[in-house]
């Protein structure tokens, strides 16, 4: 078995691909609509789906917005400097909830920003060794 995908439901696609492209670098790797249901996939991520996990991005046509709950936690994405990737995305039009630094009690660095439907993610920076803590 292998992780696939995470799913996000979002309030309008054509943003959410701008953002994820544009702004973190990722690739559309495929996009669906399903007339019947009235639904869109987006698949994206930094690699093809056969070598590793990507989100899916779903837009119910006429679903503006969600109330993502206090369950949701985040997407982490590995980022070679995280206060960068923060200018990065501030400059546009992002939202950094937590600058850049270390992570609490221990050293790597990470920050917190926020996709334009409010889910965090997490930049987490690039360690010369294996582990993120
Ligand atoms: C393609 C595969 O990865 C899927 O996830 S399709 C699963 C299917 N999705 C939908 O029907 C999208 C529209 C739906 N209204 C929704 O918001 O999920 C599905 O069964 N979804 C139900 C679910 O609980 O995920
Ligand atoms: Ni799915």
């Amino acid at each position: 078995m292998r992780l696939l995908h995470t799913m996000l439901r979002v309030g309008d696609m054509d943003r959410a691909i701008e953002f994820y492209t544009k702004v973190l670098g990722m690739t559309l790797l495929r996009k669906h609509d399903n007339e019947e249901y009235q639904y869109t996939l987006a698949f994206i991520g930094y690699q093809p789906e056969s070598e590793g996990a990507v989100l899916e991005l779903t837009y119910n046509w006429g679903t503006s917005e969600y109330d993502l709950g206090s369950a949701y936690g985040h997407i982490a994405i590995e980022v070679d400097n995280a206060a960068e990737a923060c200018e990065r995305i501030r400059n546009h039009g992002g939202n950094v909830v937590r600058e850049a630094g270390p992570v609490k009690g221990g050293t790597t660095v990470i920050a917190f920003v926020e996709d334009p439907d409010g889910y965090k993610i997490e930049l987490i920076e690039k360690r010369a060794d294996a582990h993120n803590f």
